[in-house]
């Protein structure tokens, strides 16, 4: 078993605040994998630090079980909280920029723009400039451009937030097709009904991995229904 990441005793802190304290985290081939948390928990950070966009200030962080290189980056997708568009450019233009510095050329290219545009339901806005999206409209773009270079490795900061349900489902739908091609993805997310499709959750609170595991079987074990729960016995705020 290989492991696309691995981050081992990280730490991490802004001025006098800890954000990560002593967080190690491994993720297993083929996994969809929540991290879930409060507001503040670190999640970002974390997921930052993982792909290499944040130093940590000690510990150590492996992609695809090497230090990571330039290439390991070319095998990731990362969509951040915050979406990377090209306002002035059309949707095509967007995802042709993001297709062509991953090196894509020419017919398959463009192939692969449309085919992302339309596991994301935006094949008929590939004209439009993306000044005009709803904010949904361009979360699914990011989306899109996180995929089109058909990366092994997803890291997805909350990528559904603002979409509506319907979506949010087809969105869902696309990442366990992803993961059925053999990619890892790691999500954070605040949407519960999302977490139970996760085949791993770690809980993140105040820069501790307070709980990792199956949903199924956290819930099992703290006797409760939902991840939720699990979150509020962990934090004392439920006997
Ligand atoms: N560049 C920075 N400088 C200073 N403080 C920061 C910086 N980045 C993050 N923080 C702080 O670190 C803490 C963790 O932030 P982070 O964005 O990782 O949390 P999060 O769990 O992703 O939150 P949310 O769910 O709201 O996105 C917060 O208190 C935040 O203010």
């Amino acid at each position: 078993m290989t492991y696309p990441v691995k981050g081992e005793h990280l730490y991490k802190h802004y001025k006098k605040q800890v954000v990560l304290d002593d967080v190690s985290l491994t993720l297993r081939e083929g996994e969809i994998y929540g991290l879930i948390g409060p507001s503040g928990a670190g999640k970002t950070t974390l997921v930052r630090i993982l792909l290499g966009l944040e130093k940590a200030d000690s510990g150590n962080v492996e992609l695809f079980e090497q230090t990571p290189t330039l290439d390991a980056f070319r095998s990731l997708g990362y969509m951040a909280q915050s979406d990377a568009l090209y306002n002035e450019l059309s949707a095509y233009q967007n995802l042709e920029f993001f297709a062509s510095i991953q090196g894509m050329r020419g017919k398959e290219k463009k192939q692969r723009i449309l085919d992302v545009a339309k596991s994301v339901g935006l094949e008929n806005d590939l004209k439009k400039n993306v000044a005009q999206f709803s904010g949904g409209m361009r979360r699914r773009l990011s989306l899109a451009a996180a995929l089109v270079h058909e990366p092994r490795l997803y890291l997805l900061d909350e990528p559904t937030v603002g979409l509506d349900p319907l979506i949010r489902r087809s969105i869902w739908t696309l990442f366990h097709y992803l993961k059925s091609k053999g990619a890892t993805i790691i999500v954070t997310t605040h949407v519960m009904d999302e977490v139970a499709q996760c085949d791993r959750v770690g809980l993140l609170s105040e820069g501790h991995i307070i709980a990792q595991g199956a949903p199924k079987e956290l819930t099992q074990e703290f006797g409760v229904s939902t991840v939720e729960d699990v979150f509020l016995i962990k934090e004392g705020m439920k006997p």
